[in-house]
């Protein structure tokens, strides 16, 4: 075998390998999204969650990945409140003086049962992460789309808490944009409450979720 043979043997196998480190990584990369894709649609929401909760560590981790949601000219229109062990029984308290406000605004009265309700409703997780938006003044990003933004974000945190082993459900509900809510987070006039992101250790497994038809959802256009 001559000189030159070796190197053409030596580069063909070379290129040989290279072929087979593409292909490998190839197959690698569709098992994986094909796992990622099904793993982002196990998600569910589970309303009652206990301890552990996520750890500050991943809290952080989890915002961090909130914070790399899309956000037309990098405004970060968003804030994050962690609210944990007794902090939970104040924000239940502002809950409560919301609902009162509200009810002697449409002349009715809360009755025993809801006030407790009302109050506990922080108690249903350990930890709960409350998103609200920071509009930004910008002549070429609309409130609207700093909402969304806002959105985005809180479907990262969900996810990247998933990712950590821990469980949530989103909620709002007809209080969250109260002036008393509003004041207790110090969110302004012209922004909202987007989230309280519930999150926790959930005492069942979540569902599987029925498979959705997406045919009437999208159009295809050619
Ligand atoms: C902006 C927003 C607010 C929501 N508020 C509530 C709420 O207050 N209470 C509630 O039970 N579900 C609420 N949901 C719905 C749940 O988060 C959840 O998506 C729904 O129960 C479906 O469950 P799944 O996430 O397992 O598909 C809200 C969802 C969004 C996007």
């Amino acid at each position: 075998m001559t000189t030159t043979d070796n190197v053409d043997n030596e580069s063909q196998e070379i290129e040989d390998k290279k072929l087979s480190v593409k292909n490998v990584a190839a197959n690698d990369i569709s098992s994986t999204s094909d796992e990622l894709i099904g793993w982002i649609n196990s998600r569910r929401s589970m309303g009652n969650l206990d301890e552990p909760a996520p750890t500050r560590a991943q809290i952080e981790s989890a915002i961090e990945c909130a914070a790399t949601a899309p956000d037309h000219k990098k405004l970060r229109p968003w804030r994050f409140i962690v609210t944990q062990g007794e902090a939970r029984h104040e924000l239940g308290r502002a809950l409560l003086e919301a609902a009162q406000a509200k009810a002697l605004q449409d002349g009715e009265e809360l009755s025993e049962k809801t006030i407790t309700k009302t109050k506990n409703m922080p108690l249903r997780a350990p930890l709960i992460i409350t998103a609200v938006t920071q509009m930004q003044e910008h002549k070429k990003v609309p409130p609207f789309e700093q909402m969304l933004s806002a959105g985005a974000a809180v479907q990262n945190l969900i996810l990247a808490l998933k990712a950590q082993g821990f469980s949530t459900v989103w909620r709002t509900g007809l209080l969250c944009n109260e002036p008393a809510i509003k004041a207790y987070f110090g969110v302004g006039a012209d922004d909202y409450v987007t989230a309280f992101v519930y999150t926790g250790t959930s005492p069942k497994d979540e569902s599987k979720r029925k498979p959705i038809d997406i045919e009437p959802l999208v159009r295809f256009e050619s």
